[in-house]
């Protein structure tokens, strides 16, 4: 069984880990590193997963699962460069930083993947797209997306379209988070109690999120067959539209990949 190490176990690392728990991977099989004594007691208590050094991790892992943000990956990339070698593989879950900027700090070889996974993944509803770096093989991502597939579903992309991938189903969960938030807000202005509001948009997201799923129909005719002629609905979509709902969203995801493009260039010269 492929063993494991996620370096870094916060929010995405515990993710990730929970995940694999959660698909059928023993924890035996997994490890991590967390630069917080505290946060890595924690998450061995409820996970039973070993907070190990990295030169540990590096020794017995397969496979290492980079999951610290991008402002502190030098340090990390600093620790691995004399661990590391093209028997290695390693996993960056990093938004925006490119494969060459590990292919440049870590020793000629070493085969990189990059991932762009999202939180879902802690109900094993992530989407995660995968990238190979310049030495990673078919076979390297197929490693990575069968270990990712436990938790998700899984695409392949050229890395030239990971930073769009990052704003789109990276950031993705906070848009439909944001949503539900505001939904939930006119609830409580139609002078509905908050627990009723809750689950009057909680159970409408889900339902349709599972529409959009199982029926296999556009958004469109989803969205058509809600809208009545002269009924509430379309009162509501006129209001989203005159107050600019997709140019909003058009922007915000574009922003979003920007701050993608950003987040790699800031190590361009390192
Ligand atoms: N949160 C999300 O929805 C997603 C995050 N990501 C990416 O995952 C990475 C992690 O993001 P989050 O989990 O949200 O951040 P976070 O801040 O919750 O977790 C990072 C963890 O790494 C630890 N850490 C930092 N430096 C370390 C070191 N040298 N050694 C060991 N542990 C160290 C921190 O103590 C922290 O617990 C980022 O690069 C982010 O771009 C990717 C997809 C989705
Ligand atoms: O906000 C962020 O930077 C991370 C990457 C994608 C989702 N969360």
């Amino acid at each position: 069984m492929t063993t494991i190490a996620v370096l870094g176990a916060g929010k995405i690392g515990e993710a990730l880990l929970s995940g694999l728990l959660q698909g059928g991977r023993s924890a035996k099989d997994l490890m991590f590193t967390e630069r917080h004594p505290e946060r890595a007691a924690e998450l061995t208590e409820h996970y039973g997963v070993a907070a190990v050094e990295v030169a540990d991790a590096a020794k017995r892992a397969d496979v290492l699962v980079v999951a610290v943000k991008p402002q502190d990956i030098d340090p990390v990339l600093d620790q691995l460069a004399p661990l590391l070698g093209a028997d290695s593989l390693v996993v960056s879950l990093c938004a925006g930083l490119p494969t060459a900027l590990y292919e440049r700090r870590l020793a000629e070889g070493t085969p990189v993947v990059r991932v762009m996974p999202n939180t879902p993944m802690v109900v094993g509803e992530a989407m995660s797209a995968v990238s190979p770096g310049r030495h990673a093989t078919a076979e390297h991502v197929r490693v990575v997306s069968e270990l990712l597939s436990c938790v998700g579903s899984v695409v392949e992309v050229p890395e030239s379209q990971q930073d769009a991938v990052t704003a789109l189903s990276g950031s993705g969960p906070a848009y439909f988070f944001f949503l539900v938030e505001a939904m939930i807000d006119a609830g409580i202005l139609l002078g509905l109690p908050r627990a009723v509001a809750e689950k009057l948009i909680i159970q409408s997201a889900v339902g349709a999120a599972k529409m959009l799923d199982r029926t296999d129909e556009h958004p469109v005719i989803l969205r058509e067959a809600v809208t009545s002629p002269a009924g509430t609905t379309i009162n509501a979509i006129r209001e989203l539209e005159k107050h600019g709902v997709r140019a909003a969203l058009l922007a915000a995801i574009e922003a979003a990949r920007d701050r993608s493009v950003e987040l790699g260039k800031a190590h361009e010269d390192h």
